[in-house]
């Protein structure tokens, strides 16, 4: 099954709204529709810039989506501060990303948290990007390919085939993110494909086949083509290079296979 590639922008907590706007327009002005035919291509603001990129994507029509960089696990109610699943759902947003290794290190989120935010997501018809990754400790142990499956079983425990075939996976090593320390293809090659052999034993060999699984850590237009020409690397989840529109035009245009 060939899976089309999908580069996620995360903006993390950069850019207000006004300058998203400018990102998005920039963006959608270095990328032209033509491409969006071999590639997805979604940026991924701040909460509090999503009304706005809902209405430059809209205004102009562009074929970039858009999305949310967390959610809670509950649909409404007293928890001061969080953002429901369906009010991004009833913005636009088509992803959500989960289990971040800045949230999971930061706000102390465990799989069980992961999970049921991955949960709430499906629940409001969007889709979770849900993120794993190891520490420089666990790769120089030489154990990241175990670490990475049992956090990969424990943020998709009892979800259904149906339900994992409507999920992204990131794999993102800890190490490599924010630092220009990129995996090599083969090290983003070895952890994607455990991923896709665990996907296969907890949803079957048709929904391994057809779930994208992303690499992300330090992604740019000088590495992205190295990263998504393995077999089981579906597309990036990129930080830094999300933030300045040409560039990310010019990797996501590699990753629709080049110039067009
Ligand atoms: O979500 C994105 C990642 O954490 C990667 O960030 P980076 O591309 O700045 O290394």
């Amino acid at each position: 099954m060939s899976r089309k590639p999908l580069i996620a922008g995360n903006w993390k907590m950069n850019l207000n709204h006004l300058e998203a706007i400018a990102v998005v327009q920039k963006l959608a002005f270095a990328l032209p529709d033509k491409y969006f035919a071999h590639v997805d291509v979604t940026v991924i603001p701040p909460f509090t810039d999503l009304r706005s990129v809902q209405t430059a994507v809209d205004g102009d029509d562009l074929k970039i989506t858009y999305g949310a960089q967390d959610l809670s696990p509950h649909d409404s109610g007293a928890y001061t501060g969080d953002i429901s699943g369906a009010f991004l759902a009833k913005l636009g947003c088509t992803y959500v990303i989960v289990g971040h290794s800045e949230r999971r290190t930061i706000h102390g989120e465990t799989n069980e948290i992961v999970l049921a935010k991955t949960k709430a997501a499906l629940r409001h018809g969007l889709t979770p990007i849900v993120c794993i990754g190891e520490g420089l400790d666990i790769r120089e142990q030489g154990t990241h390919v175990e670490y990475n499956v049992e956090q990969l079983r424990g943020s998709l425990a009892g979800l259904t085939a149906e339900e994992l075939s409507a999920t992204v996976i990131a794999y993102e090593p800890v190490w490599a993110i924010g630092t220009g320390k990129v995996a090599t293809p083969q090290d983003a090659q070895e952890v994607c494909a455990a991923v896709r052999g665990t996907i296969a034993e907890l949803g079957g060999a048709d929904v391994a086949a057809g779930i994208r699984v992303l690499y992300g850590g330090s992604v740019s237009s000088k590495n992205v083509g190295e990263l998504v020409a393995q077999p089981d690397v579906d597309g990036g989840l990129v930080g830094g290079a999300s933030l300045k529109p040409d560039e990310f035009a010019a990797l996501s245009a590699i990753a629709a296979g080049g110039p067009l």
